[in-house]
């Protein structure tokens, strides 16, 4: 059996379970710096407030953008559990509100030289998180790296965070472009949901969503949908100074009110109901069979 096929094997038997798998959103963008970690985080908090149990993967190799607006570090990585045999619960580290937060490291990328023994024990360790997690929340890195793409494909719903710039449209295009090429998506089995971030009226979150989806309809046939405008706050910087997310900080301010629809809209029941939610065991394996080929 080759390394494919025992991961497949894996997926089918799937984990000992009594709650539904968890809803993986992954959050990515085009280009950085334009909000990408700070919706991952006001998410996380808004959808604790709705009785959801919330982990955080902060899968941005390198950056520490999560662990800095928490106020918390972590002890433990991705890595610790991949190379030094640490459990799924030694390398969660609880934020405000108990949002759960996984440190990427550098875990996945020397994947592709373990053995497949190990790798099950990996996936197995990674299923846990199913249990544990209601919705686990992918903050990718920005950009087009090989990297992204696969956590990208592995997912069954991404928020696409862009702002108003030319330069951000552009960019969420081209991250949509060469999704569209990867030879393992399905328009079919992803939900892509646009987010405008930093506007400074709901008429130029609706105008870059317009443009954004003319040339994606025209081009590229991916269906995308739209979660509306998160308003430019002033909160939002200061409540990162502070090491706590706005939605907490100030939970008044604008950009909370936005917070708040957009987690009811995600949340939605009807929207819920229709995503079949592969949970961590396939979106882990979907990484690492790619890994693997
Ligand atoms: N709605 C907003 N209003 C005002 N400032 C914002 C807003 N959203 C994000 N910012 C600010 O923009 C900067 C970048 O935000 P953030 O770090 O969340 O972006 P990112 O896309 O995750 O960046 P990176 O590419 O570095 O991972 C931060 O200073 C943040 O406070």
């Amino acid at each position: 059996m080759d390394q494919a096929e025992q991961l497949r094997n894996i997926i089918k038997a799937g984990s000992p379970r009594s709650k539904p798998l968890a809803r993986v959103i992954t959050v990515t963008s085009g280009k950085g710096g334009v909000g990408k970690s700070s919706v991952a985080i006001n998410l996380a908090i808004q959808f604790r407030k709705m009785g959801q149990k919330v982990i955080i993967l902060d899968a941005d190799f390198g950056l520490a953008n999560i662990e800095i607006m928490f106020g918390a570090v972590p002890k433990y990585n991705l890595s610790d559990l991949i190379y030094r045999g640490k459990k799924i619960r030694d390398i969660i580290t609880w934020g405000p509100m108990e949002v759960g937060f996984i440190s990427g490291g550098s875990g996945i990328t020397g994947l592709s030289n373990l053995g497949r023994d190990y790798l099950s024990y990996i996936i197995n360790n990674l299923s846990e998180l199913d249990a544990i997690a209601d919705t686990i929340i992918v903050d990718t890195a920005a950009g087009i790296s090989d990297t992204v793409l696969e956590f990208l494909v592995a997912s069954e719903e991404i928020l696409l965070i862009t702002t108003p710039e030319p330069t951000s449209i552009a960019d969420s295009y081209s991250l949509l472009k060469a999704l569209n090429r990867h030879p393992r998506f399905s328009k079919e089995k992803t939900l892509v949901k646009v987010v405008a971030n930093k506007v400074d009226a709901v008429k130029e979150g609706d105008a870059l969503f317009g443009k954004l989806n003319a040339v994606v309809s025209s081009y590229l046939k991916i269906p995308i949908t739209y979660l509306g405008v998160i308003p430019r706050d002033s909160q939002l910087p200061k409540a990162v100074m502070h090491q706590m997310p706005v939605s907490l900080k100030v939970p008044t301010s604008r950009s909370v009110t936005a917070f708040e629809r957009i987690a009811a809209d995600i949340m939605d029941k009807e929207t819920d109901q229709s995503i079949p939610k592969r949970g961590v065991v396939a979106f882990f394996s979907h990484i690492l069979t790619g890994k693997i080929g």
